[in-house]
């Protein structure tokens, strides 16, 4: 169904007036307005607690951006995914990854095929694999148990899982270490296995496609490895497949039984549900990854029923919209107050920014309003002492969601005060700043010389008045995990509908991998390159001179 243009809608409209005066309000002053604005402007789902009254906002802006979501068809669009239609419409496909965390049982039959039960099928199988490994009963050629597990993947067949390992890092085997590699770069893949033993060594090639020039030279690299001290016949003992592309598995030399199949309706950003998981599960037990499917699940089931107004995932991605659009928010930093969420920033971009980093519109005109900010951050405190700067007195509006555990899940004291103290700090900081008269007078209280003072107030001046989120959780487990993740991508898929763009595809990634292929040709070959701009064809020649030397 073509959608009209956004800004030609009655609810945009209704925005736009609104916005007129909203747009310069002070937060510190709505607070003091209204008593109950903390109450007002929270939400609970899933365990998770989103606390967004610290935006330039107030209750009649939520009800004029509710009311653009329920004219841009969100609830419609989002039935029409879980149900399994083929809102992928470039690439034809249903987007099923909220089938992927269904508990056993629940109906969900899409072309004449019982989804449900063959993600079971699947899950089972995982299971069955991962409690072999973690039990040490999987041996590797040499009959010793698994020490180390290298997962060769890139994009969304590694930031999810790398995230997540890394997040669950409390829930981890003690035997089992975890490995990443993910880069064309050879110094990714040498770090890795200059540490790790091919006799105790399980590969997992995660690649939905099978076809993605990184992850094969890596996967042909990690086997040229194993087959210098070992034999094709311990392969399937070493090397397991994750991919939709069963062929290609195959062609591999990878054993079909030794490959866990997932669906061309899994989107890589969206796939970690799925057996693309697998390193998951391996390092934390099935059990852990079960329940990181029930926290996705509680966070769909909350996505699917929840009235828009007290919708978490619709709220953050209201409250997104408005200040892309209204306060011209060309970024948003997400910073966690967890370091086991160290790569939640980098899974969130590639969530974000390749769903909805387009320019065109369904139907395939050009948007009338900007779309995807640029994700980006770091964990707090670190990101404090680095850039947090330009965030408090530069000349850019950048959110910021904090994201925070209320309990450790250490025992050593004091931190975890100190960590908290500082999250708060930082969004209260941003939303109130510091006057000049403020500073003028701290300073005047120090006793420090009027000539001084007017030097340094412009210097020492907050702006404030800068909006952030916080989302917080009682600790980060599984099951929070699993919800924080879903809540981002029914967000992301929230702003992909306000802005009618294909948020299932990813087009825009293609141009580079062609331009790669011939360049490396060049590269490898005897002719120099005389096609492309004198730059290009520069670096090139620049290149094959340090090759000769
Ligand atoms: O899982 P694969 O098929 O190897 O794809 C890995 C990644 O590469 C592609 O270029 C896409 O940009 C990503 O969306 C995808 O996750």
């Amino acid at each position: 169904m073509r959608q009209p243009a956004l800004t030609t809608t009655a609810s945009f409209s209704a925005l736009q007036s609104h916005a007129v005066d909203a747009v310069d309000w002070q937060i510190r002053q709505l607070f003091a307005n209204d008593p109950q604005r903390f109450p007002k402007l929270t939400v609970d789902a899933a365990g998770l607690f989103l606390d967004y009254s610290k935006n330039r906002l107030d209750g009649r802006t939520v009800e004029l951006l509710v009311d653009l979501a329920r004219e841009r068809g969100v609830e419609a669009q989002r039935d029409a995914m879980f149900s399994g239609d083929k809102i992928n419409l470039t690439e034809h496909r249903s987007v099923l990854h909220t089938a992927l965390r269904m508990p056993r049982g629940k109906a969900l039959v899409v072309d004449g095929q019982d989804v449900n039960a063959d993600v079971h099928a699947v899950l089972d199988r995982v299971k069955a694999f991962t409690d072999k490994v973690r039990a040490g009963t999987w041996l590797g050629r040499s009959g010793k148990p698994i020490t180390d597990v290298v997962n060769i993947g890139i994009g969304g067949s590694d930031l999810g899982p790398k995230m997540a390992v890394l997040a669950l890092r409390s829930y981890a085997h003690p035997r089992l270490a975890m490995h990443f590699v993910s880069n064309v770069d050879g110094h990714d893949m040498d770090a890795v296995l200059a540490r790790v033993d091919p006799e105790t060594t399980l590969f997992i090639v995660a690649s939905k496609t099978f076809t993605t020039a990184e992850t094969m030279l890596n996967a042909q690299t990690a086997r040229r490895w194993f087959l210098g001290t070992g034999k094709e016949e311990d392969l399937a003992r070493h090397f397991v497949a994750v991919s939709t592309n069963t062929e290609a598995v195959r062609a591999f030399g990878i054993d079909p039984d030794n490959m866990f199949p997932f669906w061309d309706w899994v989107g890589g950003r969206y796939s970690l549900w799925s057996a693309i998981g697998l390193s998951v599960a391996l390092a934390v037990g099935f059990g852990y990854f079960e329940t990181l499917l029930e926290g996705a699940h509680a966070m769909d089931e909350h996505f699917r029923t929840a009235p828009l107004a007290e919708n978490m995932p619709v709220l953050l991605a209201l409250i997104g919209f408005w200040n892309r659009q209204f306060l011209g928010a060309a970024s948003l930093s997400i910073a966690p107050y967890h370091q086991d969420l160290n790569r939640f920033p980098a899974y969130l971009q590639q969530l974000d920014m390749e769903s909805n980093g387009k320019r065109v519109t369904k139907g395939g005109q050009s948007v009338d309003t900007p779309t995807c900010p640029i994700v980006w951050g770091e964990c707090g405190t670190n990101a404090q002492h680095a850039y947090f700067q330009l965030l408090h007195q530069g000349t850019d509006i950048v959110p910021i969601d904090f994201i925070a555990a209320l309990r450790a899940t250490h025992d050593l004291p004091g931190h975890h005060d100190a960590l908290l103290a500082n999250c708060f700090a930082q969004s209260e900081a941003f939303m109130k700043g510091k006057s000049g008269d403020e500073v003028r007078a701290e300073l005047q209280a120090q006793g420090v010389p009027e000539a001084k003072i007017d030097e340094l107030v412009p210097h020492k001046t907050f702006p404030g008045n800068r909006p952030s989120n916080t989302i917080l959780m009682d600790q980060l487990t599984p099951a929070t995990l699993g919800a924080l993740i879903a809540l981002y991508e029914h967000k992301t898929f929230v702003q992909g509908v306000l802005w009618d763009i294909a948020s299932f595809d990813q087009w825009g990634v293609e141009l580079g991998k062609v331009l790669a292929k011939k360049i490396q040709a060049e590269l490898e070959g005897e002719v120099d390159p005389q096609a492309h701009d004198s730059s290009t064809n520069g670096l090139i020649v620049m290149a094959k001179g340090a090759k000769v030397q």
